[in-house]
């Protein structure tokens, strides 16, 4: 039952700062003092700790391009295209009626983050975009390679991702666009994709990797870039083997590629020439592009490496549903999961070298969650976990996913749950590769100091980002450290780092101030509501007004309505921004 003292949620979408000792706002960086709370476990004690910490981050949002490996594809040319799309804010109508451009799907641009309570106890939520002085996909200068020639325009044709009253509007600027060719060592992915490849690079493994190289810089300048970042949405790989002397160490990677060892696939040689040019390179499919030598090169050069694999379906539902089913107490003995693509992905994934590489990846993402639980598994105890793709041109990139999840429950009984999921893939795999952009960028611009140890540097996260968990199936993390698959686990990482970025806590879930009788008063300036209600309207206007989000009528309207309160002070004070 509603009553006047009931809380509710609240949506601010306007900048904030925080108000606290502990946090300073210069005109570049935001410095915020964190204690990290952490238990250790010694023996049978659980010692609560605290560390201090100082977050550095950069308030300066650089002008950044993507570089997207296979940008003909579906996943290249879709993200091209929301890009265009949303800057244009473009609608078009379909037999169900007009759609319009947004950003669903994407972590950074469509959710919201609870930031606390407003004086009632209300829930107030923010875009997570608003935690911090995050790059906008609108903003992004996309180029990129592909094996294929055709222009982003047709190659946007061929992918049939987009409802044709959209291509056809975006059909022209994306004609203008063109790939670069690229580095194709054809037995790396299906044979299948012969035909595709007229627009590739020649000469040895050296003067390919050197071409990149330049046109990474070309793009820079050319473009007056700060930053590029660099991610590969190209065809799925076979696995490369991982050979001592060969692709072991930094040197040893680098030195193969001069004597033009076989053993080198086109994917570590993109990330060993974005590493060279000082840029962070992202791996959206499944190969294992990040051999040792190219770990050991990005530690070395201090740059940022992410994948592997978008989490873009099944595999996020599994990370889901297995995380709610082993909390829950219940016991997953089995799980099988088939996949009908008819895209040019699942074309490729037809051979068994690069289904083989997919399989790996889409198949370690339960054992975490399995090794967290030994009430229900045994030491070496799992569930089956069977995964099956298949190509079945038909469908296009309307992917099909059907799973059925086995489990043990209550004295012996059987759970048996079936899923069925349609939608496509590319619709799918976008939103991410947004947010892993705005994600690795904004890492970049954040350093870190543990206080009272050290020389009083601020560092960088680890090389291996595995801050991007969240968005990838098999999470790369750095060497010797855990790897979480939990979905909510991942985005409460990603949300709490951001959040001690500003000296926040993190959101406990504990909601004491809705369980105790009266928490600091609460009750007493609920009595209060209206005025504080209109408190809360007054300054939510005035911050509107700040960022200059009403017009010059409505500001009269609303200064008729509210006070001279609202519009005092509204080119003044600092934002998160
Ligand atoms: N939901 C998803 O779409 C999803 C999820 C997870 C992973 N992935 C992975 O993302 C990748 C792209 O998926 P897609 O649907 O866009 O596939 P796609 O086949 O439509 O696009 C891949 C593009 O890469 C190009 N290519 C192949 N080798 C290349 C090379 N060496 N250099 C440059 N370009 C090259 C191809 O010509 C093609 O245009 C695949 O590896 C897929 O497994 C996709
Ligand atoms: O993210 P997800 O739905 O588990 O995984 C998908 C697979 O099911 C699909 O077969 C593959 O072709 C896609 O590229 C993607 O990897």
């Amino acid at each position: 039952m509603h009553s006047k003292y009931m809380a509710s949620l609240k949506y601010k979408d306007a900048a904030f700062t925080v108000e606290s000792p502990d946090v300073t706002y210069t005109g570049d960086e935001i410095l915020a003092k964190y204690t990290y709370e952490t238990v250790v476990i010694e023996g049978t004690k659980a010692i609560p700790t605290k560390t201090l910490f100082t977050f550095k981050t950069k308030r300066h949002v650089p002008k950044t391009g993507l570089m997207l490996v296979g940008w003909g594809g579906n996943n290249g040319t879709t993200t091209t295209a929301g890009i265009l799309a949303n800057r244009m804010k473009l609608s078009w109508r379909t037999k169900e009626g007009e759609r319009h451009a947004n950003y669903f799907g994407s972590l950074t641009q469509a959710s919201t983050v609870r930031l606390g309570n407003d004086k009632f106890g209300n829930s107030v939520y923010v875009p997570f975009h608003r935690l911090l002085p995050m790059l906008h996909p609108n903003d992004l200068v996309i180029g990129g390679w592909d094996i294929s020639k055709q222009d982003l325009g047709d190659a946007m044709r061929r992918a049939q991702v987009l409802d044709a009253g959209l291509q056809d509007q975006l059909y022209p600027h994306m004609k203008a666009l063109q790939p670069l060719p690229s580095i194709y060592f054809p037995d790396f992915i299906a044979a299948n994709q012969a035909d595709r490849a007229d627009n590739v690079l020649t000469g040895s493994k050296q003067e390919q990797l050197d071409a990149v190289r330049a046109h990474i810089r070309d793009f820079k300048a050319s473009h007056s870039l700060e930053k590029v970042i660099v991610l590969w949405t190209a065809n799925t790989e076979r696995f490369a083997a991982v050979e001592e002397g060969n692709n072991d160490t930094a040197e040893n990677l680098l030195a193969a590629i001069e004597r033009e060892e076989e053993e080198l696939s086109p994917s570590t040689l993109f990330a060993v020439a974005s590493i060279l040019e000082g840029c962070s390179y992202i791996n959206g499919s499944p190969q294992n592009t990040f051999v040792p030598g190219v770990i050991d090169l990005a530690q070395q050069r201090g740059v940022y490496v992410g994948g592997d694999d978008f989490k873009s379906g099944q595999t996020k539902m599994k990370s889901v549903l297995v995380d709610f089913l082993v909390s829950a107490g219940i016991k997953p003995t089995s799980i099988v999961s088939y996949n009908h693509l008819g895209n040019n992905d699942g074309k490729n994934l037809s051979a068994p070298q690069t289904f083989r590489s997919k399989e790996i990846s889409k198949s370690n993402v339960v054992d975490d969650m399995v090794a967290s639980n030994r009430l229900l598994y045994a030491e070496d105890e799992h569930p089956d976990h069977v995964v099956v793709i298949k190509y079945v041109p038909c469908v296009g990139d309307s992917k099909r996913a059907m799973d059925e999840y086995t489990s043990e429950i209550f004295m012996g009984g059987t759970n048996t749950i079936v899923m069925h999921n349609t939608c496509e893939d590319s619709l799918l795999a976008t939103p991410l590769i947004y947010d892993l952009v705005v994600l690795t960028e904004m890492a970049e611009r954040i350093t870190v100091r543990r206080e009272g140890e050290g020389d009083g540097t601020f560092e960088s996260f680890a090389s291996v980002l595995s801050l991007l968990s969240y968005l990838i199936k098999a999470p790369l993390v750095p060497p010797g450290t855990p790897v979480v698959n939990a979905l909510f686990a991942q985005r409460q990482c990603i949300v709490n780092i951001f959040r001690a970025c500003l000296g926040l806590p993190p959101d406990n879930n504990m909601l004491l101030e809705h369980k105790l009788v009266d928490f600091m008063g609460m009750a007493e300036s609920r009595n209060h509501g209206p005025v504080l209600v209109w408190l809360d309207l007054v300054f939510t206007t005035r911050q509107l007004i700040r960022e200059k989000r009403v017009t010059e009528g409505m500001r009269f309207v609303l200064y008729l309505l509210l006070c001279p309160l609202t519009l005092a002070g509204q080119d003044s004070g600092v934002d998160s921004r």
